[in-house]
């Protein structure tokens, strides 16, 4: 077979005019703006907008055409540990269990998923990766834009011509996984905004945000979805808001890269997406997408193909010229293609296990084929070292405090759309509150008994608060690892970690103060001591609020599921509450045990309260029997319980170093998590 003087990767060939294409386009869309005509090159779906001003600045897209591209990929090679094998030795158990004979052969030592793949895309290219499922095309994907992570991957990714580090092409080349997460309750506008705020020039107005924010929506056919929440959006319309993620920043990604942006959609739906793709390729960038399946129709968009089978290439060319060569190199096999087969029904073999066709020996004739040398020289070839070597954009990123601002904005719009969730819990707790004041409204400090029982109050209080706090928050960071991920590139870790726990703050401050309000009405929790001794209470209730909280955002930063936080917080609570002068008095425990009051927010808040409270009440009637034990004084209780009023500012200083502390443990979970596992 030989094309190679029309192939894409000729010089003189197709590719060069593929690429010159989006030149083209860009002229003469730029001829048009200048003259006001509308262009209609696609024919767009109705209510969608071809052009328009797509930067809200006014100067129109097409005034800054990208810069030629050609993202090229040699021996590509991706490697894991294979896990697999038979007996219970695969992934961790594997490292720490020795391999007895019974559980069968050691397997083997590792799996490869991509075979020295090599391959390019050109500006003005839109590129299929085709193949059946599992023959790693979100793989390759993911390697030739270096987001792979966690897997050894060897081979070169070369942007006209130059090596192209990781960094260069996180800036350079936009990346839409499958499942792409973000916070669901906001809305398509809202997403946006957020999104436009971390990557656009932190020197483009709000207002011009704003208009950019809706030009895409419109230019992506998703105006009427503007206020639809991400949760409710279709599949579709979910893919393209993606998609206008991507294009926020202008003059917008010269590579998009999409892991199948047609999969659970409907032909309809698929149409949409892929003509939109297809019309960023007519701009001149170079847009690859994984698809598993495509229609005849849908196909007929792309304008290059790459076929896998088993993380090796079939084909990868021009679309009008894979069928010719599959239908000559698969020719006489079991498939018995014919010149006249459609390419549409050999992908379809070739996606079907059951066919059982010797796709090596189609691999072996592209790999032997002209044109899969060509592909290996094209990348260095004088035409593509000829184009401007690729630099990252100059993006003034917003500052810090912009980060937090947007961060807690987010937080904020999350949490009123939750608002049934928030109250529903306020409300249980206020119920709470109620049963303890009526459970204790006939305290009295003139027995034994009242002494015990405003102990025990106290101690209900401290468990409520920490509790309740320190578990609201351990899903936080679990249940957000997906997102943050995806985000970690957008701003930074510290932004993130301290916009998280400013969203708690309200919290902390608001349900204690309202939950002793609530037993205050009944009880008196100032024992006569006042207004002062009230404020004393809340403050200490406070302080404990945030140190629990501090102490659940440390554990869940640290753990990737939110089991593992619940688990894991069982035995540090055993600890933390024995110690905390409760069932026993801080005199009686062993000092191997008695040091972990000092990283127990239950002693410090425990301690704390009873000094507030006990020091209130000079005399304890002691009504009983001659020689009955007897607690004659607040003090007393204090001496009794093991705590000692001069504390007070040693423990208001020791719970506001574990909260440091806690928080900064929590800090350092999350900065590992960022640089664990990058956006994908
Ligand atoms: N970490 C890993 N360890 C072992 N095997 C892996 C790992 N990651 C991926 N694989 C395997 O590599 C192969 C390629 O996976 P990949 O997701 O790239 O396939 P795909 O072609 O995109 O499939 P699909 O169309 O179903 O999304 C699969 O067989 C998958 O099970």
């Amino acid at each position: 077979m030989e094309w190679s003087r029309a192939g894409p990767l000729n010089s003189a060939g197709r590719r060069g005019s593929v690429s010159d294409n989006g030149r083209r386009v860009c002229a003469e869309q730029l001829e048009a703006e200048r003259s006001g005509a509308v262009l209609t090159r696609s024919s767009p779906p109705e209510g969608m907008v071809v052009d328009g001003d797509l930067d809200g600045t006014g100067a129109g897209a097409f005034l800054r055409p990208p810069p030629a591209v050609t993202l090229s990929w040699r021996h590509i090679r991706v490697r894991v540990p294979d896990g697999g094998g038979p007996g219970p030795g695969n992934g961790v158990a594997r490292r720490w269990l020795p391999t007895p004979s019974w559980w069968g052969p050691a397997a083997a030592k590792e799996k490869v998923l991509i075979h020295d793949v090599s391959g390019s895309v050109d500006g003005g290219t839109f590129l299929a990766v085709t193949g059946a499922s599992g023959t790693g095309k979100t793989t390759l994907l993911a390697a030739i834009t270096k987001r792979l992570q966690g897997k050894s991957v060897t081979g070169d990714v070369l942007l006209n011509g130059r090596p192209a580090s990781a960094a260069l092409l996180t800036r350079v080349c936009g990346f839409v996984p499958q499942q792409d997460v973000a916070t669901e309750t906001l809305t398509a506008a809202e997403h946006l905004s957020f999104m436009a705020a971390v990557r656009m020039d932190a020197r483009v107005s709000a207002g011009a945000r704003r208009r950019r924010v809706l030009a895409l929506l419109a230019h992506l056919g998703l105006s009427a979805c503007e206020h639809t929440r991400l949760s409710q959006l279709s599949g579709g319309e979910r893919r393209r808001v993606a998609l206008a993620v991507q294009l926020l920043v202008q003059p917008g990604p010269l590579v998009l890269a999409l892991d199948e942006p047609c999969s659970g959609l409907d032909a309809e739906g698929s149409r949409l997406v892929l003509e939109a793709l297809r019309r960023e390729a007519d701009r001149g960038r170079a847009v690859l997408c994984t698809v598993h399946q495509a229609a005849p129709d849908m196909l007929r968009l792309f304008s290059d193909i790459l076929v896998l089978a088993a993380g090796r290439v079939v084909f990868h060319g021009p679309l009008d010229k894979a069928q010719p060569f599959l239908a000559e190199s698969g020719g006489g096999g079991p498939a018995g293609w014919t010149p006249s087969t459609p390419l549409n029904s050999m992908l379809q073999q070739l996606n079907d296990p059951g066919a059982h066709l010797d796709t090596a020996r189609v691999c072996a004739a592209f790999a032997y084929s002209g044109h899969a040398r060509l592909l290996e020289d094209y990348p260095t070839s004088e035409e593509v070292l000829a184009r401007a070597a690729i630099r990252a954009p100059d993006i003034k990123h917003i500052s810090w405090i912009g980060e937090v601002s947007w961060i807690l904005w987010r937080e904020a719009v999350d949490g009123r759309r939750n608002k049934s969730r928030i109250l529903a819990q306020l409300a249980m707790f206020m119920l709470t509150a109620t049963i303890m004041s009526l459970a204790f409204m006939e305290v009295s400090l003139s027995s034994l008994a009242g002494v015990q029982s405003a102990r025990g109050l106290l101690y209900i209080i401290v468990s409520e608060v920490v509790f309740t706090h320190s578990y609201a928050v351990f899903h936080t960071f679990p249940a957000e690892l997906p997102v943050f991920l995806r985000e970690a590139h957008l701003y930074s870790s510290s932004a993130y970690y301290v916009a998280k726990v400013l969203s708690t703050v309200p919290r902390a401050l608001l349900e204690p103060a309202l939950f002793v309000s609530v037993i205050q009405s009944r009880v008196d929790l100032t024992a006569g001591g006042g207004f002062t001794t009230f404020a004393s209470l809340l403050g200490v209730l406070f302080l404990a609020a945030l140190t629990a909280s501090a102490y659940g955002c440390m554990l869940s930063a640290q753990f990737q599921s939110h089991g593992i936080v619940l688990a894991v917080t069982q035995p540090i609570d055993f600890v933390t509450v024995l110690v905390a002068g409760i069932f026993n008095t801080i005199r009686s425990l062993p000092v191997y045990v008695s040091w972990a009051r000092f990283v127990s927010v239950f002693y410090y808040c425990h301690e704390l309260l009873s000094i507030v409270y006990w020091r209130n009440v000079p005399h304890i009637d002691c009504p009983g029997p001659a020689g009955s034990p007897c607690l004659s004084s607040g003090q007393e209780v204090l001496e009794e319980l093991g705590f000692d009023a001069a504390h007070l500012t040693r423990d208001l200083a020791g719970m506001a170093a574990l909260m440091l502390g806690l928080h900064a443990l929590g800090y350092l979970g999350v900065l590992r998590r960022s640089r664990q596992q990058a956006a994908y």
